[in-house]
């Protein structure tokens, strides 16, 4: 069966990773390739940033890879996750030899929480100069990230599992997401600390060594994965899987660069990592075992772009990650 790949550049650099992370695909499975439009130029032409046609394509996929977009990001990635079912999503951070970081001992998954939080959009001006934003917090999709978190721990070898929240303050709320994870952990017999996530921050910049997988609502997850992304040597090394029950999204972290799109130089490591999640996802375990290690072989030896300290462009790093396939 030949496996049906949505491929969605999108804007600034993610024109350039996504064909990169394709290329790679391309030499080691035999998948469909389809691609979709969305993102600033879609909006710039046509006044819509997300077409009817990219959201159902990704809908009906076997899977889907995007890039990036520019100021349209959440008219476009938020839309897409949910166009893929997704309540998961899977943010690996760590370190790789050869590759200078800031804690070289990094080896950290964030599971974000994908459905809600302050991402249910109910923001509104309910006076002159006075907003409000209500944050959205289920029994329900607590209890499936904590779920699907745990596994992910068990089934990855992770001992440590650590479920972020700001229960403090967000008593109701945070709250509720610490009774859901407790809930889980008891029938399932898990073990796991709670984190107030802004310690957490400083703890995963001092110590990253003492954690694992770490559970977060959604805003949590987004903004715990970059700083995490520092740890390792920047945004250029994070992929992600936006999990759902039968479909699934894949992206970089990192968002359409401005500052360096169009000059050729970006890193297409986390688009090929993500790329490697698909593989893993569609059921190519070893085919994703090979990418990996091609790219971990190549972020050593180097060629490396700009922003790991090398000045090799995206297409020579790409060019030596298949020459190691
Ligand atoms: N999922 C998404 O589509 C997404 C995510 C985040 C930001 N964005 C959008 O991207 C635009 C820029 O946002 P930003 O600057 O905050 O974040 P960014 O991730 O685009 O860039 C942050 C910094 O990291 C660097 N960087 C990122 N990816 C890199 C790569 N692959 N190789 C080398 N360097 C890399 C950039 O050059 C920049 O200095 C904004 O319009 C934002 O809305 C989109
Ligand atoms: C662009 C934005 C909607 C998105 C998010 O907040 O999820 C981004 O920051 C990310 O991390 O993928």
């Amino acid at each position: 069966m030949t496996e049906t790949v949505l491929v969605v550049p999108g804007d600034g650099i993610g024109k350039e990773v996504v064909p990169a992370a394709v290329s790679v695909l391309d030499a080691v499975a035999d998948f469909e390739f389809v691609e979709a439009e969305a993102g600033d130029h879609v909006k710039a032409e046509t006044g819509e940033a997300l077409p009817d046609e990219t959201y159902e394509r990704a809908a009906e996929a076997d899977a889907t890879l995007f890039g990036a977009a520019g100021e349209t990001a959440a008219d476009v990635i938020l839309p897409l996750r949910q166009a893929v079912g997704s309540f998961a999503n899977v943010r690996p951070a760590r370190s790789y030899p050869g590759v200078e970081a800031l804690r070289p001992e990094t080896d950290l998954v964030f599971i974000r929480e994908n459905t809600e939080g302050v991402y249910k959009g109910i923001e509104s001006e309910i006076d002159d100069g006075v907003t409000t934003l209500t944050r959205v917090i289920t029994d329900d999709a607590s209890q499936k990230i904590a779920e699907y978190g745990f596994e992910y721990a068990d089934e990855n070898g992770y001992d440590d599992v650590t479920v972020a929240h700001k229960a403090n303050v967000m008593r109701t709320t945070d709250g509720q997401f610490l009774d859901s994870v407790a809930a889980v952990a008891e029938a399932g017999g898990h073990d796991y600390e709670e984190a107030l996530m802004d310690a957490l921050a400083m703890h995963l910049l001092l110590r990253p060594e003492e954690y694992g997988v770490v559970i977060c609502p959604n805003l949590a997850g987004d903004m715990l994965s970059d700083l995490a992304a520092g740890l390792v040597g920047g945004l250029g090394l994070l992929p992600s899987a936006n999990v759902g029950e039968d479909n699934a999204l894949f992206e970089p972290v990192h968002g359409s660069a401005p500052d360096i799109a169009g000059e050729g130089v970006a890193n297409p490591a986390a688009t090929i990592l993500s790329g490697a999640m698909l593989l893993e996802h569609l059921g190519y375990g070893e085919e994703a075992a090979t990418v990996r290690s091609a790219v971990e072989s190549v972020l050593e030896s180097g060629p490396r772009t700009p922003d790991l300290g090398g000045d090799a462009s995206t297409e020579d790093v790409t060019a030596a990650i298949v020459d190691e396939l």
